[in-house]
């Protein structure tokens, strides 16, 4: 469902983000193209080291020190890659938050997780400590951690990998952002705080807040996303609507990834055994796709289709007759 007027919020173009490890380079985010709109919910699925968290990392600015960045990621027209550290902290948290992987590693041992909920609103919002403690209370209640008054105080080791999950939305949402950024919200937690999860999003969703949910759980994906962008080897192959995606995927790795789920019978994406072959400017996937053929040599495109689709592949390259 989109409305007719759509307003862009964010809009990445050619992003490159490259990690020189050793005598190599790590190619994370390899030429990405993406434009996310307003309120919507956008997935971003695709296998482990696809690059999914490199490339919502990039959009808060949190990118470790060891890796080149080239592109453009405009936020309401401003490049977030040109601000400085300074203007780039008045937009984290306040404007675009992120809510991070692995809850237990995430938040510090040593700060009472109300005094972390608290921090975005203390920084960007409001100084006075009654209010704050008041408005970490109310987010408490909102994500479920009761009764909020014996939790505020509480040290992150006392709450289980549940709670802490709920407490990082709480802290993702303190500072009333404009888009928030999860990165796998429903990874390793059972399936009574998993739900929990998933009715917070939805509220926040209507809220009309934009979310960018990275995560592998297609279940999860097919219930709650407005669209799809599927990442393969640092680039995205596919960007389509919920609906669309599930029901004839385009891309050959996004046939197989939907085809290797339990309910359509568990058919595993077949390994590459030309490795060497992936990084040498061709289509990445080809190695592992039984569609290859020659022209797959050469890096195709993403190809548009008039309903706002993408697709990465010559298989739909309507320029000319493909066999
Ligand atoms: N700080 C870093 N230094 C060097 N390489 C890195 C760094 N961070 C990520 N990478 C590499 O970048 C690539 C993309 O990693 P990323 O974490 O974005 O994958 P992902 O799609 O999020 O995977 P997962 O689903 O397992 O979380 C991987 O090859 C990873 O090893
Ligand atoms: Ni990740």
């Amino acid at each position: 469902m989109r409305c007719s007027k759509i307003t862009m919020i964010l809009d990445v173009q050619q992003l490159y983000v490259h990690f020189p490890v050793s005598s190599t380079v790590i190619r994370a985010v390899d030429g990405v193209d993406i434009n996310i709109e307003q309120s919507e919910t956008l997935a971003i699925i695709g296998e482990s080291g696809s690059g999914k968290s490199v490339l919502g990392l990039a959009l808060l600015g949190l990118l470790p020190a060891n890796c080149t960045v080239n592109g453009v990621i405009r936020y309401h027209g401003n490049n977030l890659l040109t601000l400085s550290e300074n203007e780039l902290e008045m937009i984290r948290g306040r404007k675009i938050a992120w809510v991070p992987q692995n809850p237990t590693g995430a938040m510090n041992p040593s700060m009472t997780v109300g005094n972390q909920i608290g921090e975005p609103i203390s920084l960007h919002i409001e100084k006075n400590k009654t209010k704050i403690r008041k408005k970490v209370l109310e987010l408490l209640q909102f994500v479920r951690i009761i009764p909020p008054e014996e939790r505020i105080d509480s040290y992150p080791y006392s709450f289980s990998g549940g709670m802490l999950q709920r407490s990082l939305v709480a802290m993702g949402i303190s500072g009333h952002p404009e888009v928030l950024v999860a990165d796998e919200p429903t990874k390793g937690i059972d399936i009574m705080n998993k739900q929990a999860i998933t009715y917070l999003l939805r509220v926040l969703r209507e809220e009309g807040i934009t979310l960018i949910i990275i995560t592998h759980d297609l279940p999860f994906v097919q219930n709650f996303a407005d669209r799809i962008a599927v990442m393969y080897s640092g680039r995205i192959v596919e960007i389509r609507g919920r609906q669309e995606f599930f029901d004839g995927p385009l891309h050959p790795y996004s046939r197989g990834l939907l085809r290797s789920l339990p309910e359509n019978g568990l058919h595993p994406i077949p390994s590459g055994t030309e490795d060497s072959e992936e990084n040498d400017g061709g289509c990445r996937f080809r190695v592992r796709c039984t569609f290859a053929i020659e022209r797959c040599r050469i890096e195709p495109p993403l190809i548009p289709f008039p309903d706002g689709s993408a697709v990465r592949c010559w298989l739909y390259d309507r320029r000319e007759k493909v066999a």
